[in-house]
Order: structure tokens, then C-alpha cells, then sequence
């Protein structure tokens, strides 16, 4: 009764099972998904075996992550209502959804851990948030929960009124950096570097530069100034960045991604 289930093994589900069956194998972990094609996929990618539907996963597993699409939320929700007891703790990733509307749906007595993890969990090195509802949770419940979502990445609690600002923050901001460095790299093929090469110098600057911050706990922009030599080929970039609001552009996506995910919940 203690597994851990997952509904839903797509772009966000499969990095979390891939991490969670590593550190508590593989015989703990249990998922569904709507198409038999993926979920044999994910099944030969990770060794985890998954139930026909998700009524069986519900009664097979203490722990439910809902790792589906917020409208694919309802016929979650139907399909698990009836076998949920108060010893069940949903876990979900969904951009949006409260606690309080996951409550109303599967009941008052069902605990509920709001999450918003990011796709470098494929690779380790994912960035979760997570809060809890006014609920009690055991030291041993807690400490699986620490153990779960540190098998993909790193977490922080964070207060739930924060949770919409973590989806920018760092749910969907990979989205942007990946068409930074998608972008950065076509500039070095323009120039002639060959494109491995421009994907792989790109790359690792933005690692090294993400490095910098989280290592030195020196500001980021006292770093960049530290890059721009007087009279030099950084500060002719970044005044080029300013003139075409490139932090602009990044706050106004921002605000786009806030609003997005609080329409998400109604
Ligand atoms: N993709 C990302 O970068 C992130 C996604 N999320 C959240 O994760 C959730 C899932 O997103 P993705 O993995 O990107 O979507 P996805 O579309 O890649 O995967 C969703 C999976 O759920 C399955 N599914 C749909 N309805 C189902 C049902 N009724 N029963 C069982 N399985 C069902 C689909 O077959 C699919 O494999 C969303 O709520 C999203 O907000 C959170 C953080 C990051
Ligand atoms: O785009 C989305 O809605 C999800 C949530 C965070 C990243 N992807």
C-alpha cells in the first residue's frame, strides 16, 4: 500500500518515475497512461510496470501523482474518487490546480500535495516546488516525500500563494532557455561554427553561467559586468540586448505564464 502511482508517464511524468524507481526500485513505482503505446514505452525505459486503468492504480498505491493536463483533471477525478481514504496523499504537478478545488473534487479527507516540478528531472537535475495542505503528515510520510522528489532534482516548500509565480519561475522557464540557446547557436552557424559544436559551446556557457549564480551567491548582475571588458564585444552585445528588450521580453512572458496559470483552475 505504500507505492507510489502515477497517472499520467508523459514529458513530465517520465522523468519523475525514471528518478523515483531508482532510488525506491522499481517494484515500488507503479503509473498509467491513456495510450497502450506509451505505456509500453515507458515501461521498457524504466523497468516499472503499469495497471490496465486508474481505478487499480488508486487502490494499489498510498501515494498518487496526477501527472496529467489540468483538463484532464475531471475524468481523473471520477475515475479515483471512490477508492480514496484519508491514508492516500495525492501528489500533483499540475500547473494552476489548487489544493483547495483538488479537495472539493476528491474530498476534505483526501491530502493533497501541490507541486510544480520542470523537465530537467530527466537528467537530475529538476527544480520543484511544493506545499502542503493543512493537513497532518507523519515523520515517515514526510520523509518520503523529501526522498521523492530529491530522486530527480532538487525542492523547495514554498507557501501556496507562490505557486503560479513557480510555474514561471522555473516550471516553464526551461521552454525559454532552450530557445536561447536554439538561438544563440543558429548566430554561431551563421557564423560558421558547425551546429554540434554551437549546441555544445552554447550549452555548457549557459550551465556554467547558472553554475556562477547558484556557487558564487555573487549577483547576477555584478557577474555580467565582470564579462564586459571597457570598450569590449559584451557590452556592444548587451546594449544590442537592451535596444530589442530582451529583460522585457522576459517579464512580459512572465506575466503571460502567471495569467495562463490562474485561468487554469476555473
Ligand atoms: N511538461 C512540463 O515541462 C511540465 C508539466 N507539468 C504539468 O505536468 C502535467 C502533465 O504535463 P506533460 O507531462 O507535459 O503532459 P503530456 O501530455 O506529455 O503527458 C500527459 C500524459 O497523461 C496521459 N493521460 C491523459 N489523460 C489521462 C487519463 N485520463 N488517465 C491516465 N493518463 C492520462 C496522456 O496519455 C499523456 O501520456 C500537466 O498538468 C502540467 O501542468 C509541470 C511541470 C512541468
Ligand atoms: O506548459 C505548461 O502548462 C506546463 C506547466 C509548466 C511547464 N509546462
Amino acid at each position: 500500500m505504500n507505492k507510489i502511482g502515477f497517472i499520467g508517464a508523459g514529458n513530465m511524468g517520465l522523468p519523475m518515475i525514471a528518478g523515483a524507481s531508482r532510488v525506491f526500485g522499481t517494484e515500488s513505482i507503479l503509473f498509467t497512461s491513456k495510450s497502450d503505446g506509451r505505456k509500453e514505452a515507458v515501461h521498457q525505459k524504466t523497468g516499472v510496470l503499469y495497471t490496465e486503468d486508474n481505478k487499480s492504480l488508486a487502490e494499489a498505491c498510498k501515494y498518487i501523482v496526477l501527472a496529467v493536463k489540468p483538463q484532464f483533471f475531471g475524468e481523473v477525478y471520477q475515475d479515483i474518487k471512490e477508492s480514496l481514504t484519508k491514508e492516500h496523499i495525492i501528489i500533483s504537478i499540475a500547473a494552476g490546480i489548487t489544493i483547495d478545488s483538488i479537495k472539493q473534487a476528491l474530498g476534505e479527507q483526501v491530502r493533497v500535495i501541490r507541486s510544480m516540478p520542470n523537465t530537467p528531472a530527466l537528467v537530475g537535475e529538476g527544480m520543484s516546488a511544493l506545499c502542503f495542505s493543512k493537513d497532518e503528515y507523519t515523520t515517515v510520510e514526510k520523509e518520503l516525500i523529501d526522498m521523492f522528489f530529491l530522486s530527480f532534482g532538487k525542492y523547495e516548500i514554498v507557501d501556496e500563494n507562490l505557486m503560479n509565480s513557480i510555474v514561471c519561475a522555473s516550471g516553464s522557464s526551461p521552454a525559454y532557455v532552450y530557445m536561447f540557446i536554439e538561438a544563440l547557436a543558429d548566430s554561431a552557424v551563421k557564423y560558421g561554427i558547425p551546429r554540434e559544436k554551437a549546441y555544445k559551446l552554447t550549452a555548457q556557457a549557459v550551465l556554467g553561467a547558472a553554475r556562477m549564480v547558484l556557487e558564487t551567491g555573487e549577483h547576477p548582475g555584478s557577474l555580467k559586468d565582470k564579462v564586459c571588458s571597457p570598450g569590449g564585444t559584451t557590452i556592444a552585445a548587451v546594449e544590442a540586448l537592451e535596444e530589442y528588450g530582451f529583460r522585457n521580453a522576459i517579464m512580459k512572458a512572465t506575466d503571460a505564464c502567471y495569467e495562463k496559470a490562474v485561468s487554469l483552475n476555473k
